[in-house]
Parts: structure tokens; C-alpha cells; sequence
């Protein structure tokens, strides 16, 4: 079947850093004693996840940035957290420092994780390091092997570890429980799983034994520290190989790229589908190998991807089936039941998704079947909050005539967070002129991501709806409240009597306060740690309004809102969201409701009980008065849908505006 109209690509694509090497970076910095400086990191939700876990075992390391340097005081120096470690959705972050934590004695930590993550296997690190001495505890239910779980540091004894499954990670893991306790460790694989914890610490003075499939770790190693510049994510660069593979005309260049190969698999397999890939600009930087790809469309046929090459393309499988969804035959994957246990049941997931879209697909026990065709593709994915589906699909949405929507294309930030906007960049250059909004595959048209601004007067129920409603949708929720909170709670304690408050004291704090991606909240954070509870406490509710009136502080808050809020779907809360922060909202909701009844229902919030009268009228003269300080910023906007709350239940309202938001996504997919 011909296409309605043709794809151009065209453009240079710098993919992130790679994901496996950023949090190796932040480690063995973390393990050296002296200073490392780290370049072109991936500053993604899972690396922060090791940054933050770093840090509170005592290393310092700045907000992650493209150019920052890490002070390490070496292993013996680290310490157990204070806090348990939220390791969010990253198996990475969870099994290296299940390892390192494992063979430091008298240290300990819990690791915690969203619900991806928690349902992941553990036991196939926490059985090889059990069998060295480690102490691991699975808290969940009996026989649950995820998080939440507890490891006690201790002395290890060495190991010499046969490994049924080509795991990096489970190497990596027993290699740092190696060097924490300083014992041998020995761990041979079926086939060489990705090595790049053995280049770099070959490249810190470790002297590690690596043969094709095994690796030896002898006793008592010390790690130097050495400078890293973080290579593009050959998984990321996949994408737009697929991209540039799908297309009629133009070439996409991948700069940048890490070529290891433990890690090239995907672009072998996308050369025997048909792909030409030009590799240009090859050289060593820190014992990875990195170039330059060009690639042009063609012809593609089907494949069979199985056996030792598995490994070498495990996180691109996805992409893969996709792109074999529109190759000429069949594509058969095998030995690859791994995919179950990534962040979603990828074999379950992939396919049930083509499916949906009219792909004939089948699932195997440890792979999948896919007859191409290039019959359009229509329907609504569900990515399980996998990236990787999120971008996969999304290149087959970008071709012209498939009309694919997504559910959360916000997950993307796990590993590539600009990866909507590079995607635009990539079919938007061409002179074909492909409309992307028609062909869209993030639900709102690539490039014009679903806002949703909610507004309203103090406890008219915007921030806990907007949660709601992002949850529903599996969008993002940003509180732009609690950015006012934040830089109000510093200035409570640095900027002495609130009466004589300037913005420039005020705002001389925001250097200390960031934001963190949770499951799908924009989480602020003050010196790196989670202080919601005493942002809503009464000192700061007395005085936000005060700082709130500042313009620099309007302006900061602004940016921090945009920022967090920008190019992904989003539900943001506040008082001038769809005024000011967000004018261009598609959907802008203005809740209101009596004072007597917000009231009521703050009281209920804080005092868990049925509030006296008294009280009741005491905490609506509050409310009141703190609506009037706020009125400047608080006007509904003039296109905003204003939802009165008094008399309805608050499921009711969430319902209200997510039937309002799909609608309105449906009018972005399909203009009138
Ligand atoms: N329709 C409703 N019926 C009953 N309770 C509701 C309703 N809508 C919201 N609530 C409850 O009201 C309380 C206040 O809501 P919320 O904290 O979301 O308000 P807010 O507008 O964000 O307040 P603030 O401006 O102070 O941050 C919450 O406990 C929420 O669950
Ligand atoms: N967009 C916004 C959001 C908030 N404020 C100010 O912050 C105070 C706290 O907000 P909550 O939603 O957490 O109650 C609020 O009283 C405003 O002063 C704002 O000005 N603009």
C-alpha cells in the first residue's frame, strides 16, 4: 500500500550520553579518591537516581550538568544514607548499588523504587552476592524478589560466579561488592554481556583479567580517579536510525556515537534488514570506541535476531520490532526472554501494541513473530511508562498516514528527555512537508505537547485534582505552588524578619532549590532533598503570599514551571497558569468553590477529623484574607472553564476534566 505522502528526513541528531556509562561515571568517581570531572552526562530520571544515592553516602557531587566535577574520598570513605534510597525507575541505579553496598561492612541502606521497578527481579544480583556473604532482605510480600529491600553491608568473601544470563548488570553489581571488600571476583557469562564497567575501570588503574567471556577482578584494587566524556547512547541514536531507515528521501547523521561492541548489535541487525549505515570519524576516547553514522532509506526486509546477538541489542528490540512491522516479510526474535523483565513485559507489550495498530504479530515464549506490511497504522499505545516503547512507537507515528497516539509520552525522560523535540527536528526539516501534528504519535502532536493549566483560589482542590488528572492521563503534574513554597521556607530561615523581605535575599536561595521527576510529579527539592511536609506547614503559608507578590520571584518560579513542564503532556496547578506561565494552554480549568466548604475540606486534609464549626470559621477567615493577597495573579483566564466543586464529589471533577482533556487531545490529533 503507497503512503499518503512521502517522509523526508534530514539533520544532525546528538542522542543523549549513554545511560550505562553516566551512572559508571558518577560510581567510580564516587569510589576514587580525588576529584573526577564528567562531561556530556546523561541527565536523565535514572541518573539522577544514582546522583541523589551517591550523594547521600557522602560524596559530593553538584547538580548534574553537561561539565561538573565529583569529589570522591574513596570507598572506605562512604557512608550508609540517612534516608532510604528512592532508586525510582532504574534496575541500573538499584543492582550496581545493591553490589557496592553489599560488600561494605557495617554500611547499610533500604532501596525503594516506583512500581516498575518494584515488580523487577532482584534475587539474580542478591543470589550471587548472598553466596559472597551479602545480607539482603526483600521487605514486600513472601516471595516477592523486588523492592522494597534492605542490604547490610559486610565483609564478602571472592567469588567465581558462572552466570546463566549475559547480565552487565549482575557483573557490574559483583565486580563493586568485589572492590568494596577488596576479594577476587571471577564472573564468566554465556556470552560477553556490555563491558563498560571493565574499559573504565581498566582505565582507573584496576587491574582487571577480561577475556571474551569472563572477567577477574583480583583482591585489593584501588580506583584512581580519570575524567569521562560521556559518548551518545547508541540505544538512543537507534531511533533515528530507524527513523532515517523508514523514510523516502534525505539522511539523518548521528554524531557522537558509542560504538563499543557489546553494544552495536542493533545497527548489524538494521544492516542485514537493508539499512545503509556509513560510519565515519571513528576514534578512542577513554577506552570507548566512538564515530559518526550516516543513514539513508531503503528497502527493508525481515530478520532473525537470536542468540549471542540478543545481548548485544536487548534495549533496541523494541525499536527493532517496530521498524520490522513495516519491512518487507517476517522478523523472528528469540532467546530473548530477558525482555519480560525490563521496565515493562516488553515481549507482552510490543506486541499487543501492534496488534492494536493492525500489525500481525505474535507473541513466542522468548521472542516474537511480526509480518510486515505498510498499511497504515492507527490507534492508541500503551507504553506501561516504558520509554522505550514511548520512542519505538513514536518513530512509527511519525510516518505519514499512521495516526498513533500514546499514553505517556512524558516517560521519555527516563532516558531522553529532549526526545519529542528531536524527533520534530528530524521529519520537520524536509521540504516533503509532513505535517507532524497529523501524524503524531504522543497523543498531542509532536512538537505540541497537551498543556493543561488549572487554576483557582486556596484549597479549591487544584493541586490533589491536577494529581489526579495526570495520573489518569499518565501525564506529568506540576504544583506550581510549591516552587513559592520552597523559596519561602529558605527565606523563613536566611533572611531574617519577613516584614523587611527583598527579592533579591529571597531569590539569593533558588541555587538551592531543584526539581526531581517522581513516578510522574515535578517533586521541588532543597539542597537536594524532599521537604514537602514543611512546605505546607503554617510559617510558610503565612508568609507566601508576601513572596509571591515579588516579580523576580514570578519570573524564577515561572521558569522553574515551564521548565519543568516544558515539551512533554502536562497538568500544571497555581493561580496564573493559564494567564500567564502558560497562556497557550489547549486546556485551562478554573475551579472554585464556597470558603465555607474549602475550608471545611482543608481542615479535613490536616486534622483528619470532622472539623468544629469554629474551626471552620476561623480557617475561612484565613483562606480569605490569603485569597485577597493573591487576587493580583489570580484572575481566570478568559478562555479557562470554570468548574464549581461545592456540591460535587472530587471524583466527579477528575472525571469532568479528563473527559475535557481527551477531548480536547482529540481535536489536536484530528484539527477541524
Ligand atoms: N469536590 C471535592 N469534594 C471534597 N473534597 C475535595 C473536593 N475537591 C478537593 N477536595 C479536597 O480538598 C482538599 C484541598 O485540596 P487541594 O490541596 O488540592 O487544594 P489546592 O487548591 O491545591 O490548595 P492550595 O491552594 O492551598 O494549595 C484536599 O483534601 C482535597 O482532596
Ligand atoms: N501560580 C501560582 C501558584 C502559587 N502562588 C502563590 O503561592 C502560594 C502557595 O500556593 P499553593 O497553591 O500551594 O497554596 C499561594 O497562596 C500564592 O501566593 C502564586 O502566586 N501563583
Amino acid at each position: 500500500m503507497k503512503r499518503r505522502a512521502p517522509l523526508h528526513v534530514a539533520g544532525t541528531i546528538r542522542a543523549p550520553g549513554d545511560k550505562s556509562i553516566s551512572h559508571r561515571a558518577l560510581i567510580f568517581a564516587a569510589l576514587a579518591d580525588g576529584e573526577t570531572r564528567v562531561r556530556d552526562i546523561l541527565a536523565s530520571a535514572d541518573v539522577h537516581a544514582t546522583a541523589s544515592a551517591l550523594r547521600a553516602m557522602g560524596v559530593s557531587i553538584p547538580e548534574l550538568s553537561t561539565d561538573f566535577v565529583v569529589r570522591g574520598h574513596g570507598i572506605a570513605a562512604l557512608t550508609s544514607p540517612a534516608r532510604a534510597f528512592d532508586c525510582a525507575n532504574s534496575g541500573t541505579t538499584t543492582r550496581l548499588l545493591c553490589g557496592l553496598l553489599a560488600g561494605l561492612p557495617g554500611r547499610s541502606a533500604r532501596f525503594e523504587g516506583d512500581a516498575s521497578l518494584s515488580r523487577r527481579p532482584m534475587r539474580r544480583v542478591a543470589s550471587p552476592l548472598a553466596s559472597m556473604g551479602a545480607h539482603i532482605d526483600f521487605e514486600g510480600a513472601p516471595g516477592h524478589d523486588g523492592l522494597p529491600m534492605r542490604v547490610h553491608g559486610a565483609q564478602l568473601r571472592g567469588t567465581n560466579y558462572v552466570s546463566a544470563h549475559a547480565s552487565a548488570q549482575v557483573k557490574g553489581a559483583l565486580l563493586l561488592a568485589g572492590l568494596a571488600s577488596g576479594v577476587e571476583v571471577v564472573v564468566e557469562e554465556p556470552y560477553r554481556s556490555r563491558d563498560h564497567s571493565e574499559r573504565m575501570l581498566l582505565a582507573r588503574g584496576v587491574a582487571l583479567e577480561v577475556s571474551e567471556r569472563s572477567v577477574r577482578l583480583p583482591a585489593a584494587q584501588q580506583v584512581t580517579a580519570a575524567d569521562v566524556v560521556v559518548p551518545s547512547d547508541p540505544s538512543s541514536a537507534t531511533f533515528f536510525a530507524a527513523l532515517a531507515a523508514l523514510a523516502d528521501s534525505g539522511e539523518l547523521r548521528l554524531e557522537n556515537v558509542c560504538l563499543n561492541p557489546t553494544r552495536t548489535g542493533a545497527f548489524d541487525v538494521l544492516q542485514r534488514m537493508g539499512v545503509s549505515l556509513d560510519v565515519s570519524e571513528q576514534r578512542l576516547v577513554g577506552g570507548e570506541l566512538i564515530g559518526t553514522i550516516v543513514v539513508r532509506p531503503e528497502a527493508l526486509n525481515g530478520t532473525t535476531i537470536e542468540g549471542a546477538e540478543i545481548p548485544r541489542c536487548i534495549d533496541e528490540l523494541p525499536m527493532l520490532a517496530c521498524l520490522a512491522s513495516q519491512a518487507a516479510g517476517e522478523t523472528r526474535i528469540a532467546d530473548a526472554a530477558e525482555l519480560r523483565v525490563k521496565e515493562s513485559d516488553r515481549i507482552r507489550a510490543v506486541v499487543d501494541n501492534l496488534r492494536t495498530l493492525g500489525v500481525d504479530a505474535e507473541e513466542l515464549p522468548d521472542g516474537m513473530r511480526i509480518i510486515g506490511s505498510r498499511t497504515p497504522l492507527r490507534g492508541h499505545v500503551i507504553t506501561h511508562g516504558d520509554h522505550r516503547l514511548a520512542m519505538a512507537f513514536g518513530v512509527l507515528g511519525a510516518i505519514p498516514g499512521n495516526q498513533i497516539t500514546i499514553d505517556d509520552p512524558a516517560c521519555v525522560d527516563v532516558s531522553y528527555p529532549r526526545f519529542w523535540q528531536d524527533l520534530a527536528a528530524a521529519v520537520g526539516q524536509g521540504d516533503a512537508g509532513v505535517d507532524v501534528r497529523q501524524t503524531t504519535a504522543s497523543g498531542a502532536a509532536v512538537g505540541t505537547p497537551l498543556t493543561i493549566a488549572i487554576d483557582g483560589p486556596a484549597a479549591s482542590g487544584k493541586s490533589s485534582t491536577a494529581q489526579w488528572v495526570a495520573q489518569k492521563l499518565g501525564v506529568r503534574h506540576v504544583d506550581s505552588g510549591a516552587f513559592y513554597r520552597a523559596i519561602t521556607y529558605l527565606a523563613l530561615s536566611t533572611c531574617g524578619d519577613p516584614e523587611s523581605w527583598v527579592a533579591d535575599d529571597v531569590l539569593a536561595n533558588a541555587p538551592r532549590i531543584s526539581w526531581r521527576l517522581t513516578e510522574r510529579s515535578v517533586l521541588p527539592l532543597i539542597d537536594d532533598i524532599d521537604q514537602d511536609t514543611a512546605l505546607r506547614d503554617a510559617p510558610v503559608t503565612r508568609q507566601v503570599s508576601r513572596v509571591a507578590q515579588m516579580l523576580a520571584v514570578r519570573e524564577w518560579v515561572n521558569q522553574m514551571v515551564r521548565s519543568a513542564g516544558a515539551a512533554v503532556d502536562v497538568v500544571v496547578d497555581g493561580r496564573d497558569i493559564g494567564t500567564t506561565v502558560f497562556p497557550d494552554a489547549q486546556l485551562k480549568v478554573f475551579l472554585v468553590a464556597d470558603s465555607w466548604e474549602r475550608a471545611r475540606r482543608r481542615l479535613v486534609q490536616r486534622l483528619r477529623r470532622r472539623p468544629t464549626d469554629a474551626e471552620i470559621a476561623e480557617e475561612t477567615e484565613e483562606l480569605v484574607a490569603r485569597d485577597a493577597k493573591d487576587a493580583t495573579q489570580s484572575a481566570p483566564a478568559r478562555d479557562a472553564i470554570t468548574i464549581d466543586t461545592t456540591t460535587v464529589t472530587q471524583e466527579e471533577q477528575v472525571e469532568r476534566i479528563v473527559a475535557l482533556a481527551r477531548a480536547t487531545r482529540e481535536r489536536m490529533v484530528r484539527p477541524t
